[in-house]
């Protein structure tokens, strides 16, 4: 198969069976060994068809008479990506792009399909100036979620929220494409030490702002070639998260709980802050889930890690008072994060968000329970609603006098914020949307 095919196939996993873009995209590249050229080729098909996916099917919309719900899900990745090479990437021919899809649609279809995908691909090269996006004035939302890829309700609830200027300056930092960002192994290295071993091998790498562990890799490296990743240096972890475990501030022979713990980010950075003779137990409702907290606390030479097959709504029943300091890194929308896993914020609904608080205030509730008195709870979320943030917070303090909140900048100052909450705002703080409260119980 040539990279084309392959990019194809990885859509088609995503778009028609619901893989995780992240993990089917690094499946291929350890499957196909890509040379660096290829590599990035494939990712760049891959990511930018799925990021640009409203635009794409808003394209479609116009020229086809089918209606794309009843497209085959193999024809439909085959226009996709084609469009993608046409309208997205500069540095391919359009020609090319036309007859690769032609024989991808024979080859994976059927003469039929291959007709019908030549006739929509030309056609939208012949009918190019026709696609215009709505202007501001006419209709700003339609404006923004197509220049931007974001999908139309979200965009009108942040307009809502932040108004139209700061939206759009949230759309634009979804759409554009994260840096990698490694959290150092402080039990084995320090940052100083791996920024320069990272600078001889020719890495552009750069020390994160706020997270003490973070560092930056500039210019997209294939994670593939990372030997800091491999012999567990480093592990992959934004900067937001990377924060969370300084504002629980695990201290040696301490007992900690991770209630939501997999796949293990923060299990590991609280069992490495905490030092050997601290034991952070990362609990999760999956089992299967539990063996990538093992996975990590193994790459990362770590042995006072243990996991928990448990439900966070339950866990106080069963651990009273157990632990001195309790995470809570709830499930949550995600909405903070939606430059990275771009496949996700086509998944996203509105339901979702009804649904999710309910469940975080069960877990938080039940979490709680395991907190010795003087001990520390923190709840942290990957989004920026809410709902599902200084909502639960304070409706959690309601019911549970015998906690107060501390300031969390104080563990760990962040620049513009006063505490006592931390909410970054991607339009604001030019990272991802993600909430952390600290919560001491009386002693
Ligand atoms: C935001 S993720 C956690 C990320 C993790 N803390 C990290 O840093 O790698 C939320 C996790 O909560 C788990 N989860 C969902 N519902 C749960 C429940 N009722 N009890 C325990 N874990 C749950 C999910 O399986 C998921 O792994």
């Amino acid at each position: 198969m040539n990279v084309r095919e392959i990019a194809f196939q990885s859509l088609l996993t995503i778009c028609r069976d619901e893989g995780y873009s992240n993990i089917v995209v690094s499946k291929a590249i350890q499957t196909h060994q890509f040379a660096d050229r290829d590599r990035r080729f494939y990712t760049e098909l891959v990511y930018g068809t799925l990021r640009c996916l409203n635009y794409l099917d808003w394209i479609i919309s116009q020229i086809s008479t089918r209606k794309l719900q009843k497209l085959d899900p193999v024809c439909l990745a085959i226009i996709r990506l084609g469009l993608y090479q046409i309208f997205g990437m500069t540095k391919v021919p359009k020609s090319a792009a036309c007859n690769e899809a032609v024989k991808m649609a024979t080859k994976f279809g059927n003469r039929g399909m291959a007709k019908f995908v030549n006739a929509m691909l030309r056609n939208s090269i012949r009918r190019r100036s026709q696609f215009v996006i709505p202007d501001k004035g006419e209709n700003i939302v339609a404006h923004l979620a197509l220049t931007y890829h974001q999908q139309e309700w979200l965009v009108r609830r942040w307009i809502e929220a932040y108004g139209p200027d700061d939206t759009e300056r949230l759309c634009q930092y979804f759409d554009t494409i994260p840096p990698l960002c490694l959290r150092v192994n402080t039990a084995q290295t320090s940052r100083e030490e791996l920024l320069a071993d990272l600078e001889k091998q020719g890495l552009p790498a750069r020390p994160a702002a706020i997270s003490p562990d973070g560092i930056y890799l500039d210019g997209n490296p294939g994670i593939h070639e990372l030997t800091c990743l491999r012999d567990g240096r480093a592990i992959i972890q934004d900067e937001p998260s990377q924060l969370v475990a300084h504002i629980v501030d695990p201290q040696p022979h301490e007992v900690i709980f991770d209630v939501c713990a997999a796949p293990g980010g923060k299990t590991t950075h609280l069992a490495t802050l905490g030092g050997p003779s601290c034991v952070v137990y990362g609990g999760d409702i999956h089992e299967h889930k539990l063996r990538l907290i093992e996975y990590n606390a193994q790459k990362l030479g770590l042995k006072n890690v243990r996991t928990l097959l448990q439900n966070g709504c339950t866990i106080g029943q069963k651990y009273a008072g157990k632990a001195d300091r309790v995470l809570v890194d709830a499930p949550c929308s995600g909405l903070g994060v939606l430059r990275h896993k771009i496949d996700l914020r086509w998944r996203k609904n509105p339901s979702d968000l009804r649904t999710l608080p309910a469940l975080q205030r069960r877990i938080l509730d039940s979490a709680s329970q395991c907190v010795r008195p003087g001990g520390i709870l923190v709840y942290s979320t990957c989004t920026m609603n809410d709902d599902e943030n200084s909502r639960i917070v304070a409706a959690f303090l309601k019911n549970h006098p015998e906690f107060h909140v501390e300031n969390a900048t104080q563990w760990l100052p962040v620049p513009g914020h006063e505490g006592p909450f931390i909410q970054l705002l991607p339009q604001r703080d030019g990272l991802d949307g993600f909430f952390i409260a600290r919560m001491k119980k009386e002693g």
